[in-house]
């Protein structure tokens, strides 16, 4: 960050010299959602010297948190930070947030914000950090936001090749805010950012989203091929191919291409596909090792977003389109519904894209 002067969200009268310095209003962070990302960021709040609290369901689990310093499930070898406390009681959660983060997974967001919704105060600015497309709507996490809480606020999204786990642990991680509210996205980026995790900045939520989603999917994809040991050379092909199609969703919902190419685009889905930490990867080598689907979530209980995103993706590319053999243009994402809707194996489903037409590399056609 250069230097800059600032005005600030809270308070438009007010400016400072430089990024990164303290914000000259008390700021006070909720975090909806006690899973790993929720604690990982409540963690990046408290160690920026912001006080945060995480809205949790269970009483038991907020107790422990708060006496233990530590969640009892997700990441419980992870000390939070002083500054981290936990409750179950919403309104207490919520009534003095400067700041809400939003770090439900997507399914669930929607009743979970309007459980609590009665309780977030006017123009409190939200920033969503799940990833993925609601499989009833058909929408965003922007579109579940606008509509449990309203037009009335500023709304921000985070992204980015970014694990739980290597956040908590602090290692080095960069992320990218898109807001429409330029200033929004520059106060949230000053107060988590630190050497060791970097927030740039963005206006492009639209790209912020579709990156977010479909890596995701694409990720099962790279799960799958690396569980079936169909080598380097296929694995690249694979992720490069997908990166196309994200490029492609994109452009045609109205994203910029330097943001699909960015930390939340082609970024994450590097992350997603190559690393062992990802839960989506993992689904996916399970499925290619050969597990069912059933299999699979009975003995899990982490949430892989791209599962229930590759069917709410194809649904929604074709609900925006009339267009011909829509399949064809998005071989792997409507190739991985079908494997997860069991309509093929993973093996033949893969080794199906093998088979698609051929054409100039850089094919563009839009919907
Ligand atoms: N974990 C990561 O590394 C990571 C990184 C970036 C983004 N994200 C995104 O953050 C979002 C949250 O993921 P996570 O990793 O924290 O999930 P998680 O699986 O670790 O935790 C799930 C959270 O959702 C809550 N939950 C479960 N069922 C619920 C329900 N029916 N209603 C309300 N809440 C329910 C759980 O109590 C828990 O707090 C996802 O969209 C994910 O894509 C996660
Ligand atoms: O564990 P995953 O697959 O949900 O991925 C987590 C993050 O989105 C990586 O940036």
């Amino acid at each position: 960050f250069s230097p800059d002067t600032r005005t600030f969200h809270r308070n438009p009268s007010v400016t400072r010299l430089s990024a990164n310095t303290p914000l000259p209003y008390p700021v006070r962070i909720a975090v909806l959602g006690g899973g790993n990302f929720g604690l990982a960021l409540a963690s990046v709040c408290g160690r920026a010297g912001y006080s945060a609290t995480l809205l949790v369901r269970d009483p038991d689990v907020a107790a422990y948190v708060n006496k233990e310093n530590r969640h009892p499930r997700y990441m419980s070898d992870v000390r939070l930070g002083e500054k981290v406390r936990a409750t179950a009681d919403a309104k207490a959660a919520l009534k003095d947030a400067t700041y809400i983060i939003h770090a439900v997974p997507v399914q669930y967001s929607r009743s979970f914000l309007e459980n609590v919704k009665e309780h977030i105060p006017i123009g409190t600015p939200v920033m969503s950090a799940s990833k993925g497309i609601e499989t009833t709507s058909l929408g965003f996490m922007a579109d579940i936001l606008e509509d449990c809480l309203g037009k009335d606020r500023s709304y921000a999204f985070l992204s980015g090749p970014s694990f739980a786990r290597e956040i908590a642990e602090q290692r080095a991680t960069a992320v990218v805010i898109a807001s429409e509210d330029k200033q929004l996205a520059d106060d949230l980026a000053d107060i988590m950012s630190s050497p060791n995790f970097r927030v740039f900045t963005s206006s492009d939520v639209m790209g912020i989203e579709v990156g977010g989603s479909v890596k995701n999917v694409i990720a099962i994809a790279a799960g799958m091929c690396e569980g079936l040991g169909l080598g380097t050379n296929a694995m690249s092909g694979l992720v490069t191919r997908g990166c196309g199609e994200m490029r492609r969703l994109g452009l045609y919902l109205g994203a910029e291409p330097t943001t699909l190419a960015g930390l939340s685009g082609v970024g994450d889905t590097f992350g997603t596909c190559f690393g062992p930490l990802s839960r989506n990867r993992n689904f996916g080598i399970r499925l290619g090792k050969g597990e069912t689907m059933e299999e699979i979530l009975a003995t899990t209980t982490e949430v892989a977003e791209g599962v229930d995103t590759a069917g709410a993706l194809v649904d929604l590319i074709k609900s925006k389109s009339k267009g011909y053999r829509l399949d064809l243009k998005y071989p792997i994402i409507f190739g991985v519904r079908d494997i997860l809707e069991g309509k093929l194996g993973a093996r033949e489903g893969l080794e199906g894209l093998m088979e698609m037409p051929l054409r100039l590399e850089s094919y563009e056609a839009t919907h």
